[in-house]
């Protein structure tokens, strides 16, 4: 028989070993959990709160490239966030040039970084929707917005995509657009694609540029575009970043 000295010392070695498989598990949710929660705590902020006062602060109120230059001064510097970020930006932008977008959707806003940076490249009369289910984002997003001076040039959409894409018409007067950025939650690429398919949003030539396709990863929406006969696609593999992703191009050709 064990004697229980015997069990606790087996249990506190089990737990050890526990900790040191899963250890980068571990520091991810430290890193995400516990120091987000003591930042938030001694703030009294969110992060996208910080965010917005760092843009506040640092930004020139009507330059929308000095908005975007400090949110990725502070994303470099201070907290991580889940914006496009300068690197995969020159892609993004690289796209907007050759499209020259009068009417951008975007799926998925956060706190306005890629919609700031998009809607600056906007042809003359050029407009940017930009849809968001998240109240309090949409609302840092719609501050960054005015401090970038681009109010008449973007608007925020507020809602789950899956809800919005079929009122596009209707409520909101829009016919069809030339570019798509999808960026929300990776398992709604393939059926927001669909529904704007469905809707008729996009039409002949119209463009998807997606983010992220492969960290987190949109497998089901790639293996969708590339094998299908209506999209033509091109990969935009990304280095230089921690982990390895690309955004996709797909044209579709009606
Ligand atoms: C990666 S962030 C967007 C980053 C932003 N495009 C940028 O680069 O600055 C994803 C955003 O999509 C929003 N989102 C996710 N799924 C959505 C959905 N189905 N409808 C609307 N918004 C969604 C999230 O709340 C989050 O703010
Ligand atoms: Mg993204």
């Amino acid at each position: 028989m064990l004697d229980s000295q015997t069990i606790l010392i087996a249990s506190a070695l089990l737990l050890l070993l526990l900790a040191w498989k899963f250890r980068r598990l571990l520091v991810f949710f430290w890193h995400k959990g516990v120091l987000q929660f003591m930042k938030d705590f001694m703030s009294g902020m969110s992060k996208e709160e910080r965010i917005l006062d760092w843009v506040k602060q640092h930004a020139v109120v009507g330059d929308p490239q000095s908005v975007v230059d400090a949110m990725d001064v502070y994303s470099r510097q201070k907290e991580w966030s889940m914006h496009v970020g300068d690197i995969k930006g020159v892609i993004v932008d690289k796209v907007m040039e050759e499209v020259k977008p009068q009417i951008l959707l975007e799926l998925g806003t956060y706190c306005g970084y890629s919609a700031v940076r998009m809607a600056h490249l906007l042809p003359p009369g050029g407009h940017l929707f930009t849809i968001e289910f998240n109240e309090s984002f949409a609302t840092i997003a719609q501050q960054v917005i005015e401090v970038a001076g681009l109010r008449d040039k973007i608007s925020i959409l507020k809602g789950p995509s899956q809800e919005i894409i079929p009122q596009l018409k209707k409520k909101y007067e829009i016919n069809s657009v030339d570019m798509v950025f999808l960026d929300h939650w990776k398992s709604r690429y393939l059926p927001d694609t669909k529904l704007l398919e469905e809707n008729g949003i996009i039409r002949k030539g119209t463009v998807l540029l997606a983010d992220n396709v492969i960290c987190p990863g949109a497998p089901d929406f790639l293996e969708y575009v590339r094998n299908s006969k209506r999209y033509e696609c091109t990969t935009y593999p990304v280095e230089n970043i921690r982990v390895n992703d690309a955004l996709e191009k797909a044209v579709f050709l009606g």
